[in-house]
């Protein structure tokens, strides 16, 4: 998806911000402009860190947080022009969805007639039209991650920052919203979206930014951060019944750059490739054609924690 370009949005400058002892975020510093970005990094790399930054709930001890213009920390002013969806629920269990939404849009100076034609739209957006009266205390966790998204989106805010919004929800209702965020993004809004999870962040947008440890890693284009990693060879290992057969057969294949058989396990061939998506399509036809048993097989490398361990150098 090719999205608009323009002046940034959101800007950091050189940022720190600790949680006592702990660094949270570490000398960051990026812009943003419309569009949609997602924010990529595994647990604790410093994700919410950076969202309660660009929304105004944390102050930075040292640098700048600048959002369109204006540091959010304390700025009613640029509070209406924020929309966030917290990674946590937060709610009034006895309120229902409806409830709940108008609440918060009245904080945003959104009452009366209005807001109520405003929510009934909003809530047909996030697919709670028909639930948005029942209580949200019996609500599933993809009714509640519904319900974040609409308090966030009642104002039509110029930002809209949301932590994991896909969690909790099923391939329909990440679907619908992954097309939200993308339609949000196409009217000139800038969101911007946290993830640990490398496939799903490909399917929302082409432009990501890498966070771990604190620091900012890479940003840019996914195409070639996933080059990058896929530079590095992929690990596989396979549990199989005539393991030095299936390793001699291995080695020979085009995609494969080394195959051995495990020392210390005699049913364990540990496989490197640079072509991971090929090899997973041949192993099976390799494995009938030689008539090999499966027992198993898994890659060390498929988390994230491996892939951002070569992208700081570490692997
Ligand atoms: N209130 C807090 N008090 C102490 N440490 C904190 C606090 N909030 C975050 N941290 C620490 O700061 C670092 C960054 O945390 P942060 O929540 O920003 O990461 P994250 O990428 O959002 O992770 P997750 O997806 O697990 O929430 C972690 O080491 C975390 O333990």
């Amino acid at each position: 998806m090719s999205q608009p370009t323009s002046a940034p949005m959101i800007a950091l400058e050189r940022v720190s911000r600790w949680h006592g002892q702990v660094i949270g975020l570490n000398d960051v510093s990026f812009q943003l402009p419309a569009g949609l970005t997602a924010l990529l990094g595994p647990n604790g790399a410093g994700k919410s860190t950076l969202l309660k930054l660009v929304t105004g709930q944390l102050k930075p001890h040292t640098g700048r947080v600048i959002a369109m213009g204006m540091e959010p920390f304390a700025n009613p002013t640029l509070a209406s022009h924020l929309g966030y969806c917290p990674e946590i629920d937060n709610f009034y269990e006895e309120l229902t969805g409806r409830e709940f939404v108008t609440l918060l849009a009245a904080m945003n100076g959104i009452q009366g007639a209005t807001a109520k034609k405003r929510i009934q739209e909003v809530m047909e957006q996030v697919g709670m039209a028909d639930r948005c009266d029942r209580r949200i205390g019996g609500y599933s966790k993809g009714m509640r991650q519904r319900i974040k998204v609409a308090q966030a989106i009642v104002h039509d805010p110029d930002i809209l920052v949301m932590d994991e919004p896909l969690n909790g929800l099923d391939p329909v209702g990440r679907r619908e919203m992954v097309e939200l965020m993308q339609s949000f993004a196409a009217r000139g809004k800038c969101v911007l979206v946290s993830s640990h999870i490398l496939y799903e962040v490909e399917q929302i947008t082409d432009r990501i930014l890498v966070i771990f440890k604190g620091r900012v890693l890479a940003q840019g284009n996914i195409h070639d951060i996933r080059d990058q990693i896929d530079k590095h060879p992929h690990h596989i290992r396979i549990i199989t019944d005539r393991p030095r057969e299936l390793a001699a057969n291995l080695i020979f294949q085009p995609f494969v750059l080394s195959a051995r058989v495990d020392p210390k396990d005699e049913k364990l061939i540990e496989v490197e490739t640079h072509q991971p998506d090929i090899f997973y399509g041949a192993l099976p036809k390799i494995a009938l054609a030689g008539n090999f048993q499966i027992e198993r097989f898994h890659s060390p490398d498929n988390n994230l924690e491996a892939v951002f361990r070569y992208l700081v150098g570490d692997a």
